[in-house]
């Protein structure tokens, strides 16, 4: 009873509360995979039925220009700058993540010269990182050496020419120190790529502060934007001149429609971009991130702290003893928005968890995880979700 009484007096006082109205979510479902595909924001279905009705169906190939669909991915990039602390100009919509680590990767061997034949990726980052790594290493001729993130910075030396991290971990939820890591890459001479799928859209991140030289990231987590919606790549405004794309389309060109033999790097953020936008994918997207209308990061952050902790209160109160380990960090210095937790029959657990309403995921072999979305979920969702789990265990 306690903790029924303390969710209903957390979810008063969350000045993000009126956020969930702005989403599409079945009723009685606690949602908690926002962390591998975000819910539908519920003005979305609408915004779609215009592209395709009227953009798309009547306007048809003047919509390139009349409605803007040639320039959404910088504009794009534009409103996602914000929530990932950078300036305007720095981000590209387009393409899957994979596709964005393989650009900012190579782009980053390359800015760093031919003497530097080492690249660092995390030994436990999410496969397609690990797997594009090693591609992009092959193809440029470095050595790939996969590093645990904590043997990063004894791993750095003078022939590393880049490194690939993830800001949080997707297995475990550990947040790493960003600015910390940056620093030391730097002090190496390298240059830092983060992978920030986890983290975008549920805590600050920093990267114009911080120094950060290329990133990537996927925009359907967090960020709402829908399934295979379109990831991101930001390059900073310090490198944009000698960022040398290793997929250099007609797009990304100076003057696309001079159409000439010869490849001419457009100016800023839009160097990056490789083929014809997926714009029925973006358009989703830009309409689902009105939902940030108005949102501080922080604030969205304080909640994840906050719904991250009282979950697990709760399972620690109400969960047989010993049945769940804890793989998520507690200090929150170190904690992304997800609580991991380790359990023997954690697949079978997780099917009875989603047949009584309670949506989390399970990765192999034993890790239930569970994602705190901060604009949808609130307190009473934690509170039920634990409980159910411990009715479940
Ligand atoms: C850290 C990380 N990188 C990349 C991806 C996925 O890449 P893609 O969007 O190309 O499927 C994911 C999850 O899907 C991820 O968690
Ligand atoms: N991108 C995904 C997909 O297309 C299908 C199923 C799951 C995903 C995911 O996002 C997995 C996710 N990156 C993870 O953290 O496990």
């Amino acid at each position: 009873m306690f903790h029924v009484k303390r969710a209903a007096e957390l979810d008063a006082a969350d000045e993000l509360a009126g956020h969930r109205k702005l989403f599409s979510l079945p009723e009685g479902l606690v949602y908690l995979d926002g962390n591998s595909l975000g819910a539908l924001p519920a003005a979305v279905p609408g915004r779609l039925q215009d592209v395709a009705g009227r953009e798309w169906g009547e306007l048809l190939i003047r919509s390139w220009d009349e409605s803007g669909w040639w320039t959404a991915p910088e504009r794009i990039g534009d409103r996602i700058a914000p929530l990932v602390g950078a300036a305007a100009g720095q981000i590209v919509v387009g393409d899957s993540t994979s596709v964005n680590v393989f650009k900012a990767l190579v782009g980053a061997i390359r800015l760093a010269g031919e003497e530097r034949d080492e690249v660092l990726v995390d030994a436990t980052t999410f496969p397609t990182d690990g797997y594009i790594a090693r591609s992009a290493a092959r193809m440029t001729g470095r050595t790939l050496r996969p590093v645990r993130p904590e043997e990063v910075r004894d791993a750095l030396g003078p022939r590393t020419a880049a490194v690939l991290l993830n800001h949080v971990d997707y297995r475990s939820g550990c947040l790493y120190d960003l600015p910390g890591l940056t620093a030391a890459v730097h002090a190496a001479g390298a240059l830092a790529v983060w992978d920030l799928c986890h983290s975008a859209g549920a805590l600050p991140v920093g990267l114009d502060e911080h120094g950060v030289d290329l990133a990537i990231g996927c925009t359907y987590k967090y960020l709402n934007g829908g399934p295979g919606s379109p990831a991101y790549l930001y390059v900073a405004a310090r490198h944009q001149d000698r960022f040398d794309s290793p997929l250099p389309g007609w797009t990304g060109h100076a003057d696309p429609f001079g159409m000439t033999a010869e490849y001419a790097p457009g100016d800023g953020a839009l160097r990056g971009r490789v083929g014809t936008p997926d714009i029925l994918s973006m358009l989703a997207l830009e309409a689902s991130l009105d939902v940030w209308e108005g949102v501080d990061v922080a604030s969205v952050r304080a909640k994840s702290l906050a719904l991250t902790d009282f979950f697990v209160e709760c399972v620690t109160a109400y969960a047989p003893q010993g049945r769940l380990g804890l793989v998520t960090p507690l200090a929150h210095a170190e904690r992304g928005s997800q609580i991991a937790l380790r359990c023997d029959d954690a697949g079978t657990v997780m099917k009875a968890l989603i047949a009584r309403g309670v949506v989390g995921d399970f990765r192999h072999p034993d890790v239930l995880r569970f994602g705190f979305a901060p604009l949808y979920v609130g307190f009473a969702d934690v509170e039920r979700a634990a409980r159910v789990l411990a009715e479940v265990l």
